[in-house]
């Protein structure tokens, strides 16, 4: 190597320049380069830094999402984020990591599984999420909505596996659904839910041949129990009732309650002909036993209306109708049993259904018409009310008598329109008699117990009264005892009001219904009304006779005035009159009347023929009742007494007899045995309950002897026969028993004087 200030030569020194130029330029790449090397240095710092924060981003993402997100490798866990391990219920990834991925999914749902898991997310992402259940570690089960799908995962096929837990959701849902097909009250299910079981069970059976029955059980009287010990002793008895129900049948046939106090029963399959019938006693027979309600104890029934399939037909609806006719029966047979449904059930269901159809046009045709019944004082004779009576002028029926039609017209809740047409149309008719110069009389009118609980009774009477200008005094209300059933105390106020207006009112048809005294003697009523079954019945019956005084008593003891309906015989009259009764109606006097009828009575001032009442003294004429069916003996007793003081009455029948003993004062009654043959003894018992003073005198051939001789002894031994005639046609012997019969006759109306 030259020195610097060496001469250089040519050669040399251009090497020397190329040696530089290439060193200038290697350093320049090398510069180059490594600032190539460092860019790329940068960049890839950068891309890692980039990786690495997304990878965390991602990560925390997997790590907050509230999805449960697990991956399994060969089967095995390899991954899980916290809301897995939450899921599972894990205390930590590791009980989980490693384990079989299969063991957390229950065998029924792996199909469901298999189903919901995809080739690549894209194909998951626009498939609906299958429900499905999962298995914590604690063996719970969990509502979960899945998917999945395959994956490349540290080198390997894996599959993930995202599972949404919706168990609250389902809870609610369940709730909601719960609710809408169960009462809330029992818990039983409800109306929707027992029909949609019947439906899918009649289809069972159809597949099956086999039978079902419906039991649509109504309970009897609940209503009462309501009423008197509150809503909630009510509730209590349902639920007491739900139970005793659920109880009563086997677990697989339904229970459900419509509503009210009714309840439906579903019988799966029973078995044998009779098994529907017997389960229906069961049950009458659990409920019948005592419940503890409100501290006491009470005995409750229920009335029942079974339907079967396939007999009765194969729709659910009609199954669960048809047994409610049929329990419907029930209750009309008197409650607490039960009744299958029939056919014949469904025609009168018809007919009842044309009837109501046929009221609600007459109302609008304006088809009713009223009658009127005069009611008359029995003291003065005098005609001094009327009853309306009800007709409907049916252009397809004719005249409908009001029993034909007002049952059903009660029942269907029309009586509350029917009620208020003949309150407005008697008053009506009482204005245009006022102005027509009638001397009228107050008129009556029928409320039946479901028209004055459901209607504002008290501002209609006044309305029609204001209408019409009447005197509240000419308008009375005919009530029936059943007020008391139903919220007393409101009906008790009610006839207050009523009464403060200034009608009058009567308790109709008395003790045919529910004669509670202690609320009778608290209803402002005038009139008591003794019904026509006991009136008929009162000159022959020693029970109604008795029922007959009692009412007119028990009227006088508390102020009222007795009124005896069906009156129809003079006889009937009176002992009517005898035994103090104030007014009667009926058809010895009049039957009802239409209009033009009824005007005429008024204005002609027809009046009933009293008897002298109060005064009347045994009538020591010697009157004789001659009580045989044999007009051979009629006339020979006829041919014997014609010629003594003796006055001869006499009937063929034993019916008869009741009249004549009733209107006229009898010292002895002779009678034959009818052809009844011991008739003839009875009918002496009761004569001398109906008329104790009455000598009884038996005529018979048959004292000493035959199958009746220990019968006439007995009637003897017990003062029923005073003497017996052995030989009717030894007239001495009638005579001389005659004249012995009247001298007991006398002596008893002495002694009675
Ligand atoms: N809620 C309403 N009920 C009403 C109305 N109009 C009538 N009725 C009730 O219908 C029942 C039957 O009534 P009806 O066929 O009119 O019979 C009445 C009389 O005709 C009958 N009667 C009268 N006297 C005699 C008789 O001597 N013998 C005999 N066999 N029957 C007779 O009795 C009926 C009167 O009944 P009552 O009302 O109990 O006094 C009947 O229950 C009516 O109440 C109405 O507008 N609304």
């Amino acid at each position: 190597m030259q020195p610097p200030d060496a001469p250089v030569s040519t050669v040399a020194s251009r090497s020397l320049l190329r040696e530089r130029a290439a060193r200038k330029e290697a350093e320049s790449l090398l510069e180059q380069k490594s600032r190539e090397l460092y860019d790329i240095n940068q960049n890839l710092r950068q891309l890692n830094s980039h990786i690495e924060e997304s990878e965390a981003r991602y990560r925390s993402l997997v790590e907050l999402i509230p999805d449960a997100i697990w991956i399994h490798t060969g089967g095995k866990i390899v991954f899980l984020n916290p809301a897995a391990q939450r899921l599972f219920g894990a205390a930590s990834a590791g009980s989980l990591l490693g384990t079989d991925a299969d063991a957390r999914v229950p065998a029924e749902f792996h199909a469901q599984l298999a189903e919901g898991t995809y080739n690549d997310i894209s194909l998951a992402q626009q498939q609906p999420r299958s429900a499905l259940q999962l298995l914590r570690l604690d063996g719970a089960l969990v509502d979960v909505e899945y998917f999945g799908c395959r994956l490349w995962f540290n080198n390997a096929d894996s599959v993930m596996s995202v599972a949404h837990d919706v168990t609250e959701r389902r809870q609610q849902e369940k709730a909601i659904e719960h609710q809408a097909t169960h009462d809330q009250l029992t818990g039983l299910p409800n109306r929707a839910l027992f029909l949609d079981r019947l439906a899918h069970a009649i289809r069972r059976a159809e597949r099956r041949k086999e039978r079902l029955a419906v039991v649509f059980l109504d309970l009897d009287k609940f209503k009462q129990v309501n009423d008197t010990l509150g809503h909630a002793v009510g509730d209590e008895l349902l639920r007491v009732v739900a139970s005793t129900l659920r109880h009563s049948v086997r677990d697989f046939d339904t229970v459900a309650r419509l509503g009210g106090d009714e309840f439906v029963l579903l019988l799966d399959s029973p078995l044998g002909e009779t098994t529907p019938g017997m389960i229906a006693e069961r049950i009458g027979e659990h409920l019948a036993r005592p419940v503890l309600l409100a501290g006491q104890e009470h005995v409750i029934t229920g009335s029942m209306g079974l339907s079967l399939y396939p007999n009765d037909g194969d729709q659910a609806e009609n199954l669960l109708r048809q047994a409610d006719i049929a329990m419907y029966r029930a209750k009309q047979a008197g409650r607490n049993g039960f009744q299958f449904f029939t056919q014949e059930m469904q025609q009168r269901l018809d007919a009842r259904v044309t009837l109501e159809q046929g009221l609600m046009r007459a109302l609008q045709r304006d088809e009713f018409v009223l009658h009127y019944q005069p009611q008359v004082d029995l003291a003065s004779g005098k005609v001094i009310g009327l009853e309306a009576l009800l007709r409907w002028q049916s252009p397809e029926l004719g005249l409908v008598p009001p029993m034909q039609f007002i049952p059903v017209a009660e029942e269907s809740n029309l009586i509350t329109a029917i009620g208020g047409w003949v309150l407005d149309k008697a008053c009506a008719t009482l204005r245009a008699w006022l102005d027509a110069g009638v001397p009228v009389v107050p008129v009556a009118v029928n409320v039946a117990a479901s028209q004055f609980a459901h209607q504002n009774m008290e501002t209609m009477l006044r309305e029609v009264l204001a209408r019409y200008s009447l005197e509240p005094g000419l308008i009375e209300f005919e009530l029936t005892e059943s007020l008391s059933m139903v919220d007393p105390e409101a009906s008790i106020a009610l006839m207050h009001r009523l009464k403060a207006i200034g009608i009058t009112m009567s308790i109709d048809d008395f003790g045919t219904g529910y004669s509670n005294l202690s609320y009778l003697k608290r209803f402002p009523v005038d009139k008591l009304k003794i019904d026509q079954s006991f009136t008929r019945g009162m000159a022959s019956d020693p029970e109604d006779r008795s029922i007959v005084t009692a009412v007119i008593r028990l009227a006088h003891s508390l102020g009222l005035r007795a009124i005896a309906e069906g009156v129809e015989t003079e006889g009937q009259m009176q002992l009517l009159a005898r035994h103090g009764c104030d007014e009667i109606q009926g058809y010895y006097f009049s039957r009802p009347l239409a209009e033009p009828g009824i005007v005429a009575m008024l204005r002609s001032g027809a009046m009933l023929e009293v008897p002298l009442t109060g005064q009347r003294k045994p009538e020591l004429r010697r009157t004789v009742l001659l009580v045989d069916h044999e007009p051979r003996t009629q006339a020979h007793f006829r041919r014997l007494l014609d010629s003594t003081p003796y006055e001869l009455l006499s009937a063929l029948k034993m019916e008869d007899a009741y009249e004549v003993l009733a209107s006229r004062e009898v010292g002895v009654v002779l009678s034959g045995r009818g052809p009844e043959g011991r008739s003839g003894v009875d009918f002496f018992e009761r004569i001398k309950r109906l008329y104790p003073a009455a000598v009884r005198v038996l005529l018979t051939r048959e004292a000493e002897g035959g199958d009746s001789a220990a019968g006439l002894a007995d009637a003897i031994n017990l003062g029923a026969v005073y003497k017996f005639i052995a030989a009717p046609d030894d007239d001495a012997h009638v005579l001389e028993t005659l004249a012995s019969a009247f001298e007991q006759y006398e002596r008893q109306a002495g002694a009675a004087s």
